[in-house]
């Protein structure tokens, strides 16, 4: 690609393997989830996920998608337990998005898709800083939430109200005290596997954990996130919408599910 990556026609998720050769790895991510494949481990520990509100600390439109940038200099927000071993600290979250309710989520299930899928980052407190643990197999915690159309999800809203503030690609924003576990549904239930990240550099650093129950969303609160732009303010503006890869071949792994 002569240019950045993204998710159009030239530099789409067809056209990543060119710079990124990992795209065709062992372990890509995201893929389908199959409930009548995977296997019960009775050894998965429940999820033990720590966010302190006040170590939100900034939006950004980062072209691709808006992430939720957290403090991550202490263990006040954290993810422990689950398929982890140690203490893995969220650095942001993220979401990806269709045109239409029709698409929009990395992961499917049994090959249905939700229009939208929220991503929580975390990394690996064994490496001395986020960049060092992408680079490791076991570096990365992404906790994916599906989000299906239903009723306004109030607890969306004040990352949405945000929003208009951040139209365009490198715009940023004040965003605090934000409790990110109220995104989280009721159940902790969670398939597990071994995958990558779903956006370039495609490192495949990450252990997925993908929450079974998803969270509602509006088709109103969906419009607010096709508001944004993948462009920048000088360039002709090409809505953010579609930010999302197809699912990515097994290639032997098993899925895990932490419930029966
Ligand atoms: N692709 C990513 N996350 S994701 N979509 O795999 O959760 N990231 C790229 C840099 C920081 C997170
Ligand atoms: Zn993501």
């Amino acid at each position: 690609m002569s240019h950045g990556w993204g998710y159009g026609p030239t530099n789409g998720p067809e056209k990543w393997a060119a710079d990124f050769p990992i795209a065709s790895g062992p372990r890509q991510s995201p893929i389908n989830i199959v409930p009548k494949e995977v296997r019960y481990d009775s050894t998965l520990k429940p999820l033990k996920i720590r966010h302190d509100p006040s170590d939100a600390n900034g939006i950004l439109n980062n072209g691709h998608s808006f992430q939720v940038d957290y403090l991550d200099d202490t263990d006040s927000s954290t993810l422990t337990g689950g398929p982890i071993s140690g203490t893995y600290r969220l650095k942001q979250f993220h979401f990806h998005w269709g045109a239409s309710d029709d698409r929009g989520s990395e992961h499917t299930v049994n090959g249905i898709t939700f229009p939208c899928e929220l991503h929580l980052v975390h990394w690996n407190t064994k490496y001395p800083s986020f960049g060092e643990a992408a680079s490791q197999p076991d570096g990365l915690a992404v906790v994916g939430v599906f989000l299906k159309i239903g009723g306004a999800n109030p607890r969306l809203q004040k990352v949405l109200d945000a929003l208009d503030a951040i139209k365009t690609k490198g715009k940023q924003t004040t965003f605090s005290r934000f409790d990110s576990k109220t995104l989280l549904p009721g159940s902790l239930d969670y398939w597990t596997y071994d995958g990558s990240l779903t956006t370039p550099p495609l490192l495949e650093s990450v252990t997925w954990i993908v929450l079974k129950e998803p969270i509602s969303v509006s088709p109103a609160q969906m419009a607010k996130f096709r508001g944004l732009l993948f462009t920048g303010d000088e360039e002709a503006p090409c809505c953010m919408v579609d930010n999302y890869r197809s699912c990515q071949p097994l290639k032997g792994r098993q899925v895990r599910a932490s419930f029966k």
